[in-house]
């Protein structure tokens, strides 16, 4: 090989060798139901922290395994801390484990720790040993130094203590689960073999089956490369049925919760990993992750992840580690949208969505509200944003239903406001903006009207302006356009309506109207709106803030006074 610079240099790397799998099946399957689930949280997840949890945060974190309904729990390394043999000790001892709820431990296949670790369960009415040992050609070579059969020996002593060691506590029910560690970067034929020989000392059986957990102790290839691993293990496995097979993924490649769903579809029957993928390097597999990857496709999941804001806490508190606001699922701003089309199709969408059909909603995989996040945080305005954010703000807070035309002229307004602010605008923010450029009940203001219905409207509108009040009276088929005929007689200007919406807003004798309007004052496009508890004068005041925006008081100073009355 040429020499490799210390830089950058991608040929350090060789690819991950090509599993030798002619008729793959994993690729025209569908997932159809939840896996067996396994925690590791409190060993791998805590063999990963900088300062491993205490006793309290173990047993903090243990309880919300339990109630989020993960039935397998590897609670430790009990040979391996007086930590985690107290903490087993106290599950034992205090009888903190539901009956439906297996404890699991991790041992290394040495006799000394084996022993150590029965004796930390001793009472335990159930549970799961697990016992592992390294079987990667870099580990056999470079850290173990021994040969392929150098390594089945270590794994066929660890499985023969761990029998012998139960053998001393027959009330408790065992089951054994064997790792061939560094699987990933194992040949696929050597873990098939290192696994039979474990299986033929614990002659498992399908009533009484072992567990073969097969791990991406480190992710070193793509997730199709993990599948035809699973794949080919799955089938060339003398005794099958007599092994459950359980996946471990890591995410060094970001790809723990894909290479797990892959390596279903392959045929395993259990996943390990963590809440929210705590572990070492870049973490195990999020179970949460991908029991809603799971849900989101209408398949039941099998663990209550209802309130993923209990989860964050407790797990953020128990390794301090923080969770990232885009992370799947459950991330502060996973169902935000700031763009503006998205808030656009999402505010269609929501609209249309019936409560008895399946979700259709764009940006949206998952109803927010099924893990107790509500719409507040769905559509937030900054300067990504459109006019459909804007619009779905001022409905969902205030219930203003702005018509098409009134939001595509709100919409430079909000946009000029999030540009100067440089962040997201409230909604209380967007409704003062509203407000402000289109209410203009100043400098004419509205002092009383009288709408005769004969054949035509008659109405008679008083007006105030500079201390003086002054009456218009003119016709129409409604109060809007008499009040046109009124104003265009006393003012001569052209004025006519392009465009009228109103609707209440509120219920009940509270309701109050809310109307907005659209004027061609003098061939200028000018709109205005304006609330009143009378449906008549909120329409009448709109159409004043209208003229007001379009120099009403300038208007009225032009024409002859003969009809001014002064106050
Ligand atoms: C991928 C994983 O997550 S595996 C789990 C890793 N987790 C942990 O290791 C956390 C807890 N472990 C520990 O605290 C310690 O490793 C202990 C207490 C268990 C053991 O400590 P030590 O006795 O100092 O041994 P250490 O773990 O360093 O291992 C070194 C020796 O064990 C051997 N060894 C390591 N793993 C295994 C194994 N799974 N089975 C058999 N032997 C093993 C090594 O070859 C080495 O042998 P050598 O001393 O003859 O060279
Ligand atoms: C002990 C084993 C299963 C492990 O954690 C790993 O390989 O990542
Ligand atoms: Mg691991």
């Amino acid at each position: 090989m040429a020499s490799l610079s210390r830089a950058f240099d991608h040929r350090k790397y060789v690819p991950a060798e090509p599993v030798p799998l002619t008729h793959r099946q994993w690729p025209s399957r569908t997932l159809s139901r939840a896996p067996i689930w396994a925690s590791v949280d409190l060993r791998d997840g805590n063999q990963a922290l900088l300062e491993p949890m205490t006793v309290e945060q173990k047993k903090r974190l243990w309880a919300l395994l339990v109630k989020v309904g993960l039935k397998e729990i590897e609670v430790g390394f009990p040979a391996a801390s007086q930590h985690d043999y107290d903490f087993v000790r106290w599950l034992i001892e205090d009888n903190q484990i539901p009956e439906d709820v297996h404890i699991q431990v991790l041992v290394q296949a040495r006799e000394h720790l084996i022993e150590r670790t029965f004796a930390a369960l001793e009472g335990v009415e159930r549970a799961i040993v697990h016992v592992y040992n390294s079987t990667s050609k870099v580990q056999r070579e470079r850290v173990f130094e021994q040969d392929r059969e150098g390594i089945i020996t270590i794994a066929e002593q660890g499985a023969r203590w761990v029998q012998e060691y139960a053998a001393r506590y027959p009330d408790t029910q065992w089951t054994f689960q064997y790792s061939p560690e560094s699987f990933t970067s194992t040949e696929v034929d050597f873990s098939v073999a290192i696994c039979e020989a474990v299986m033929s000392i614990w002659q498992p059986t399908p009533e009484k089956p072992c567990i073969l957990n097969l791990p991406a102790t480190v992710e070193v290839g793509p997730v199709n490369h993990f599948a035809d691993q699973i794949e080919y293990f799955i089938t060339h496995l003398s005794n099958r049925d007599s092994a459950i097979i359980s996946l471990h993924t890591h995410n060094d490649r970001g790809g723990a919760a894909a290479a797990a769903e892959l390596g279903l579809l392959a045929g395993a029957d259990r996943v390990e990993g963590t809440l929210l993928g705590n572990g070492e390097r870049t973490g195990n597999m999020d179970i949460v992750t991908l029991a809603m990857n799971l849900y989101s496709q209408g398949i039941d999941p099998q663990l209550d992840l209802s309130n993923p804001d209990e989860i964050i806490q407790v797990c953020t508190e128990c390794t301090g580690l923080p969770v990232h606001p885009r992370h799947p699922w459950i991330g502060e701003l996973v169902y935000t949208a700031f763009s503006g089309s998205h808030q656009d199709a999402i505010r269609k969408c929501l609209h249309k969505q019936q409560a008895d059909e399946a979700w259709q909603v764009a940006y949206l995989p998952i109803d927010p509200q099924d893990l107790g996040r509500d719409f507040q945080a769905v559509i937030r305005v900054n300067s990504q944003s459109g006019k459909g954010g804007m619009a779905f703000l001022l409905e969902r807070d205030f219930g203003i239903s702005l018509p098409r035309w009134m939001t595509l002229e709100l919409a430079p307004h909000v946009q000029q406001a999030s540009e100067q602010v440089t962040g997201e605008l409230s909604s209380q923010t967007i409704r003062d903006i509203l407000l402000d450029t289109f209410m203009c009940a100043a400098p004419v203001t509205l002092k009383g009207y009288r709408l005769d219905r004969d054949d035509a409207e008659c109405l008679s509108v008083t007006l105030r302006h500079d201390q003086a009040s002054m009456t218009l009276s003119g016709q129409g088929n409604g109060a809007i356009s008499a009040f046109m005929d009124a104003w265009q007689r006393h003012t001569g200007q052209r004025v006519n309506v392009v465009d009228y919406g109103e609707h209440a807003l509120g219920e009940g004798s509270d309701a109050v109207a809310i109307a907005f309007v659209q004027l061609n004052v003098d061939g200028t496009r000018i709109s205005g709106m304006a609330e009143d508890g009378d449906t008549v004068s909120a329409s009448l005041k709109a159409v004043l803030s209208a003229l007001n925006r379009a120099g009403a008081a300038q208007a009225l100073n032009e024409i002859a006074t003969g009809e001014a009355v002064q106050a």
